[in-house]
């Protein structure tokens, strides 16, 4: 054979090689395709996962496809980062405490003015670059979240941290008005008490309540690492899946920004979502690969003695 003949050979065995990898990612899908059509899935996008323009186009892509692939998807959206440059150009102190910002009445203006006038329109915007999908709404929107006061824990003590509220109702019913209509409904965390005085809600905790009320199907919550690290920060530690159990367990010894995180996958699996999943934002496209492939990726949270049955969580990370 001339070497010219072996090249091209070699270029034809390479195309085929191609066309079936990309065949079998594709066949890969349709269990899930099959499992998940018509499933509620409710997606909490947000804090360092959110600052890269790349990552948001892809997001936004990952979004329509759920949804033309005939998946609901909710998004919750956070943005602390981008309300820390808020304060920081008005001049305006920030400060966490037991990992919640501490928001005074000047505060709740910034954080209401950046989440829903702006990380909420950015989304919409992105998500509608590809059709009439998205519609941005905020936890007051017809009594979506109603709050209640709460105090942050420092060193085991409750600390007040301001107007910062834990969801305490949720009526999810505009957002299954939205999702009758074919909508990718996009959720702003700012939410009234019950005498109409908004509140600062972080993004997870209205996630997971959120999963609860709509009795969604999946709860997933992209990071800024691979996952729940049950040594942080030693990297052999991530856990792969793990239930509800365990994670109680775990709960009181993890650092601050997991916390919410995993006190919301808690909560979704206490309250009937199959499955909890925390993800890194930071890999584009980690959603599709969450939903549509058999070995998921980051960490699943199972409802009570599942991890139990390996054989039977076998090859269903999807
Ligand atoms: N056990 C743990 N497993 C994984 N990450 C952890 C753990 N404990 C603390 N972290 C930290 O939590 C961070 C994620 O929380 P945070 O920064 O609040 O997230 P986001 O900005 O995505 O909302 C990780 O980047 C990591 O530094
Ligand atoms: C009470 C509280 O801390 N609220 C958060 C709300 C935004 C949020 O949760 O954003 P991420 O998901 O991007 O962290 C804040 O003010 O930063």
């Amino acid at each position: 054979m001339t070497s010219h003949t072996a090249n091209s050979q070699d270029r034809s065995d390479d195309r085929l090689a191609t066309a079936g990898e990309k065949a079998r990612v594709l066949t890969e899908a349709l269990p899930w395709l099959e499992r998940f059509h018509g499933a509620t899935v409710v997606i909490k996008y947000g804090g360092n996962a959110m600052t890269d323009e790349g990552l948001k186009q892809a997001f936004a892509e990952d979004m329509v496809f759920l949804r033309l692939a005939g998946l609901h998807p909710v998004i919750v959206h956070g943005g602390g980062p981008q309300i820390t440059t808020m304060l920081d150009r008005l001049g305006m102190e920030g400060e966490f405490r037991g990992g919640l910002r501490v928001t005074t009445p000047e505060t709740m203006d910034v954080v209401r003015m950046v989440l829903v006038g702006q990380v909420g329109r950015e989304l919409v915007g992105l998500i509608n670059q590809h059709g009439p999908h998205a519609v941005g709404m905020s936890g007051e929107d017809a009594h979506l979240f109603t709050a209640r006061r709460r105090s942050a824990l420092v060193d085991g003590e409750p600390v007040d941290v301001g107007l910062v509220g834990d969801v305490v109702s949720v009526n999810p019913d505009a957002v299954r008005d939205l999702i009758r209509a074919g909508r990718i409904p996009v959720v702003s965390t700012v939410a009234p008490d019950p005498d109409g005085v908004v509140h600062n809600v972080n993004a997870d905790t209205a996630a997971g309540a959120l999963a609860v009320a709509l009795g969604a199907e999946k709860l997933v919550v992209l990071t800024d690492v691979e996952g729940l690290y049950t040594d942080w920060p030693d990297r052999s530690s991530l856990v792969s899946r793990l239930d509800a159990d365990r994670l109680e367990r775990m709960l009181p010894g993890l650092s601050s920004g997991m916390v919410p995180k995993m006190e919301a996958c808690l909560r979704a699996v206490r309250g009937g979502v199959p499955r909890a999943h925390v993800i890194d934002g930071r890999l584009a496209h980690s959603v599709l690969l969450e939903v549509f492939t058999s070995e998921g990726v980051g960490t699943m949270v199972l409802p009570s003695g599942e991890q139990d049955c390996p054989a039977a969580a076998e090859g269903e990370d999807g």
